[in-house]
Formats: C-alpha cells, structure tokens, sequence
C-alpha cells in the first residue's frame, strides 16, 4: 500500500478517504503518516544535502529540493509455513532517488554487496536504512550504487517495514551530476 505526496496532509487524507471512504475518524492516521514522512523527509534531505555537498554541486540543491516528491509505503510480511519457499519479497532495486526504511525487530532485509554476498544484519527499531536508488545512481553518473536487496523470511512472527521513497518529479539529464560538472 503506497500513499504518495506523503509529506503533504492532501496526500495522506487522499488516501486515508480511499481506505476508509466516509468515514470521519481516520484524521488521526493521516496525521501520523504526515508527522512521521515529515521527520523521515527531513533525515533524506540531510542525506542529499550530504551529497550535494561531497560532489561540489551544493548551489543545485535548493531546485533539486524543490522538485522532490515522496510516496510512503507499508510492509507486513509473514513468518513462512513449515516447508515453504520464502514468503519475503524479490531481488530488486529501488526506483527512487533515495528510500529510508524502518522496520520491527523482525530481520528479513539483506542487502546485496558489491562483490555479490547477500548480507543481513539484526534490524534496531531505534535505527533507519538509507539506501540509494535508481534515480540516484542515475544522477550520479554511476557513482553511487543503488543495492540489490531483498526479503527472506524465516522467522515465525510478522514482520513490519515502512518506507519513504523520494521521487524527482519532471527531470531529466540537465539535472544531473554530468550535467552540471560535465562529468
Ligand atoms: O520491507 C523492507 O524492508 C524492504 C521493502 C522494499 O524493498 C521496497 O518496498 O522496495
Ligand atoms: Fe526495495
């Protein structure tokens, strides 16, 4: 399920009227989805600001800001039956400039390494994962890697994950990195 313009109390009431149509007590969930892709938007922007910063392209940042959307996602999985193949979710890399994730104590993500390892890790319900996406290692003209990662599920308890996925609306190769050092 996947709430887009999530920083935005239009976009999270959109959805909240789509789920629960009718209904007038869904105010709170809007305002928690609201405040929570707020604060989460807030380190992501810290992250690009890191970024912008590190390549020398700072004085691109405040358009780059500007044209940022993000789409908020909620994630259950399910501890597998006896025998069965993994319930978690494909390999993939994410389309986003950049995801942060958050999760239960539930482990199931693992990461894919450059040298082709799967890693898992033991998640902490006070810590994030910031990982970039298509959208960045596109920007950065290969730069950065956007990770393969994927769910394995084996332990029995469900497992809760959201994310926050931000998008760069209606740009194309003149904002990228080469486009703004040639390189
Ligand atoms: O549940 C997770 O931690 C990962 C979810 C994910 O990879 C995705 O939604 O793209
Ligand atoms: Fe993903």
């Amino acid at each position: 399920m996947g709430i887009d313009n999530a920083i935005t109390l239009e976009g999270t009431e959109d959805f909240a009227n789509t789920m629960w149509p009718g209904g007038n007590d869904h105010f709170w969930y809007s305002k928690t989805v609201l405040s929570y892709s707020t604060l989460v938007s807030e380190l992501e922007q810290m992250v690009v600001r890191m970024v912008f910063e590190s390549y020398g392209v700072y004085q691109h940042h405040d358009s780059h800001k500007d044209s940022t959307t993000y789409l908020f996602r909620m994630m259950k999985y399910r501890g597998p039956e006896k025998n069965e193949a993994n319930v978690g979710g494909d390999a993939h890399t994410d389309k986003s400039f950049i995801t942060v994730l958050h999760q239960n104590h539930v482990s199931g993500l693992q990461v894919k390494s450059k040298d082709g390892q799967w890693m898992g890790f033991k998640p902490s319900p006070s810590s994030f994962i910031v990982m970039a996406g298509d959208a960045l290692l596109g920007w950065s003209n290969d730069r950065i890697n956007a990770p393969f990662h994927r769910v394995v599920m084996s332990e029995s308890e469900p497992r809760y994950s959201v994310g926050l996925f931000s998008f760069i609306k209606g740009r194309g190769k003149e904002s990228t990195i080469k486009a703004y050092c040639g390189v």
